[in-house]
């Protein structure tokens, strides 16, 4: 079973203030702190930016632990791709826009050097605060009974009042902006994110 992972997006932090916002984060109970990395060039990109690839080096070197890449970029160099951030140590992760359907990312979790991490956007990428696509849960569905270990995050409008579909439907790892860092109590709707994920596997 994957285990449950709550990430706070910290585009919903102060900036002014990052180290102390990561530090409180992870301090109230998340697992991964999730950053977006944008170059406006590629606004749809969740590792936003054109050449993904330029990326490996500096972020390794920065200590990131996971590399999400999306595959609408890297259709012809995935493989390469994949081999660069493993090298670096980082967990290589792929993550498709809503309007990608789901079988792109087979090839990549069945390779022979796999992504180990599936990212179903949840919004269109670019900023915070959107509305949750319900309608992607289908590709979670989907993704969950093809590769039951695998990992599987959402990103977008993740809260208290969407987290029970996208648990049930089969996501493990969460990213949530908005409904934690303006939340009154932020380390309940850390655990309350959880506590819906691992209700949500007990129940299968
Ligand atoms: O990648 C993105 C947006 O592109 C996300 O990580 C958002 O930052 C999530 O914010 P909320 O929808 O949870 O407010």
């Amino acid at each position: 079973m994957a285990a449950a992972k709550i990430a706070p997006s910290m585009l919903s932090s102060d900036f002014a203030n990052l180290a102390s916002e990561a530090e409180r984060m992870l301090r109230l109970g998340a697992d991964w702190l999730h950053m977006d990395i944008m170059d406006g060039a590629y606004l749809d990109c969740h590792l936003m930016v054109t050449n993904p690839s330029d990326y490996v080096e500096p972020l390794g070197k920065a200590g990131a632990t996971g590399f999400t890449f999306h595959i609408e970029v890297t259709r012809d160099n995935w493989q390469e791709l994949i081999q660069s951030i493993k090298s670096k140590g980082m967990r290589p992760g792929v993550s498709l826009r809503p309007g990608t359907p789901v079988e792109e990312v087979f090839p990549l979790v069945e390779a022979e050097n796999p992504v180990e991490l599936v990212l179903v956007m949840t919004v269109e990428p670019g900023f915070g605060g959107q509305k949750f696509m319900p309608e992607m849960m289908d590709k979670v569905r989907t993704l969950r009974n093809k590769y039951p270990s695998l990992d599987i995050e959402v990103d977008g409008g993740l809260g208290p009042s969407t987290i029970d579909v996208a648990a049930s439907a089969g996501a493990n790892c969460i990213v949530a902006g908005s409904s934690i860092f303006g939340a009154a109590d932020p380390g309940e709707v850390i655990s309350m994110l959880r506590r819906s994920v691992e209700g949500s596997q007990n129940k299968n």
